[in-house]
């Protein structure tokens, strides 16, 4: 199952291009979106999303076009979203906000709030889902963000920097996670981040100025960094190869 751009441009008001007709297919288990700051991983996300629309060209989940009022519902239902800035409705509690989600998704009350216990248990927040979502760590939060992804059982869930700014051992939660989401999920996760490249993605794509500037097997990029080059810095090497000017 594929999330396919095709000729996807992308523009905030009247500024160059963010997305410059770009063509990308990401149909692997588990996808890396590496790409230095300000690259345009996030506003491809949103248009992943459906949050944002691309200026031109297209994108779509399955064949499923959200451009089309008859399946954006659907096609939002299929493709969850953590964006980079998770922002709890005020007041609600965790378990809440994740029912909100399902609620938003198209989900019956009911059948929101009855997986949205289930959700929480994946992202082991079973015991604070009373608990008032601003009272959550940022980690938590993000966790938060993930069963919200999980409770309208999307196929494809899209990460949107979920490590930036965690401590060792959140991110080690957040690993555990995303390798357990894998056995029956899609996952995109963008990061600018060399280290992040971990075994448990199988495909990268590198965004660099609004271009695909690679694309493909984990170990192809690698492949990249220079002969001799120490495994521990092979990523970060292979990625300096591939991104111009200083990151
Ligand atoms: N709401 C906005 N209005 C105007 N320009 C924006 C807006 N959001 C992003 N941009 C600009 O679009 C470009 C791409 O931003 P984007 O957030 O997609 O990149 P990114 O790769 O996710 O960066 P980062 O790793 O820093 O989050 C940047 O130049 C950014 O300044």
């Amino acid at each position: 199952m594929s999330l396919q751009f095709t000729r996807c441009s992308f523009q905030y008001g009247r500024k160059v291009p963010v997305l410059d007709r770009l063509d990308l297919s990401i149909g692997h288990r588990a996808t890396v979106l590496l790409g230095p700051n300000g690259a345009g991983k996030s506003t491809l996300m949103g248009i992943a999303a459906s949050w944002i629309n691309p200026t031109e060209g297209s994108v779509r989940w399955r064949g499923i076009d959200p451009a089309k009022a008859a399946s954006r519902a659907s096609y939002r239902k299929a493709v969850g979203w953590l964006p980079q800035n998770v922002k709890p409705m005020p007041g609600l509690t965790v378990r809440e906000n994740v029912a909100y989600v399902g609620w938003l998704k198209g989900m019956s009350r009911s059948d929101a709030w009855d997986e949205s216990r289930d959700a929480l248990e994946r992202v082991k927040l079973g015991s604070l889902a009373d608990r008032r979502s601003h009272q959550l760590s940022g980690g938590q939060l993000r966790r938060m963000g993930i069963a919200g992804t999980l409770v309208h059982s999307s196929e494809i869930v899209l990460l949107d920097e979920p490590t930036a700014g965690l401590d060792p051992s959140q991110r080690q939660i957040f690993r555990d996670l995303v390798t357990q989401l894998l056995a029956d999920i899609q996952v995109v996760v963008s990061t600018h981040q060399t280290e992040d490249l971990d075994a448990m993605y199988d495909h990268v794509v590198i965004l660099d100025q609004g271009q695909v500037r690679f694309e493909g097997d984990t170990d192809g990029f690698l492949a990249l960094s220079a002969p001799g080059t120490p495994e521990g810095r092979r990523a970060e090497a292979a990625y300096t190869q591939l991104i111009a000017r200083e990151v």
